[in-house]
């Protein structure tokens, strides 16, 4: 491991203060610089897909903020994509895909989608050769019940209903969806790490709409099995899981799924972080919110998080994405804020 990599050193558990900090979303449209690449872009899949545009666009918020991390610029949907959902983008609407039927699902082929995604790989070592040895690169990938809630509903929902419905009505087809997509996550995140990947996130963005039973069945478990079969071919493998949303139930997760780190969302309490702190790293969790607002709002924020957490293994982020609306300079004062900590 290279020791200057701070998200790694806190990923093997040590304590680092100030901590190491990047941004969920980091790269995208509150950047001018962003908006440009995408204006000339043809549509949002073939900046994914371009590996110099993708590459580009991973860089900017490096090369004005100086994160620790890089995230690979890609997608969670570009999994259906390589399984011929006809995944779109459209302005103002989100994601868009045919929606998956019980027989669509036993018709689903997974042979070959690594071919598909093999200009992902060609970013990803692009990106570890361009990229300041300091700065740790992340690869991602869904997790599969946050995969498969799109791939139902053929766009984003704001409860996920329909997915949850299909996992009541058709639990043998859904268990098969979830369990195709785990294993196909496996064997992306594998080659992401063979590219060059340092460390990979799983992220369950809609893990918080499920109950215990579902939690464990369609998050937890799916999770688990992708880590252990990523450990079984790479087996220091750094990898951190975000369950957006999972409140309570993130008690025992990291246990669950042996993660390194736990990504935490802002409506988790300081004072039950610091609990999860004591068997190993957490992220997050600063409102996105807070950094539209700024000012006070934002330097309260942060060292309200500094101060429960930073005595233990941090590393630095907000509990969500960052959203279009935010002031790159309110950025700024996040970064500095801690630096200066
Ligand atoms: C659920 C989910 C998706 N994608 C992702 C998640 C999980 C994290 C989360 O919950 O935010 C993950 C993601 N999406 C994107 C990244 C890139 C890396 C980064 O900078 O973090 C990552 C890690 C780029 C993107 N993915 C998307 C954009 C905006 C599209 C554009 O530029 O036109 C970006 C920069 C599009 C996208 N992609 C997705 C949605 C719902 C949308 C539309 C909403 C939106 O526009 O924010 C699916």
């Amino acid at each position: 491991m290279d020791e200057s990599r701070k998200v790694l050193r806190v990923l093997n558990g040590e304590t680092v203060f100030p901590p190491p900090v990047w941004l969920m979303r980091q790269a995208g449209r509150y950047l001018p610089e962003y908006r440009q690449v995408r204006k000339q872009a043809k549509g949002f899949l073939h900046l994914c897909y371009t590996p110099e545009l993708a590459v580009e666009v991973t860089m900017q918020p490096i090369s004005r903020f100086g994160f620790d991390a890089a995230i690979l610029f890609s997608d969670i949907l570009v999994i259906p994509d390589a399984l011929d959902r006809n995944v779109r983008f459209e302005e103002g609407r989100g994601p868009l895909m045919t929606p998956i039927d019980a027989e669509g699902v036993a018709r689903l082929d997974g042979s070959g989608f690594l071919d598909h995604l093999a200009p992902v790989m060609e970013t990803v070592s692009r990106l570890r050769s361009d990229l300041p040895d300091e700065t740790t690169l992340l690869g991602f990938c869904g997790a599969p019940w946050t995969v498969a809630t799109y791939m139902i509903a053929g766009h984003g929902t704001p409860d996920q209903a329909p997915a949850r419905r299909f996992a009541y009505e058709h639990p043998e087809a859904f268990d098969a969806l979830i369990d195709l997509l785990a294993d196909l996550s496996a064997d992306y995140l594998c080659a992401q790490i063979e590219a060059g990947a340092d460390a990979v996130q799983i992220f369950d963005s809609w893990a918080g709409v499920l109950g215990e039973v579902e939690f464990e069945r369609y998050c937890a478990a799916p999770v688990a099995k992708i880590i252990r079969r990523v450990r079984e071919r790479h087996a220091q493998a750094k990898i951190i899981a975000f369950a957006k949303g999972a409140g309570l139930l993130l008690e025992n997760y990291r246990r669950r799924v042996g993660s390194d780190a736990v990504g935490l969302d802002w409506t988790v309490p300081l004072s039950f972080a610091k609990k999860l702190q004591v068997e190993g790293a957490v992220q997050g969790n600063l409102d996105p919110v807070r950094v539209v607002a700024g000012g006070k709002a934002l330097d309260e924020g942060v060292d309200k998080i500094l101060s429960e957490l930073g005595e233990g293994p941090l590393i630095f982020n907000l509990g969500h994405g960052i959203t279009p609306d935010a002031d790159p300079a309110h950025v700024s004062q996040l970064v500095k804020r801690i630096r200066n900590a």
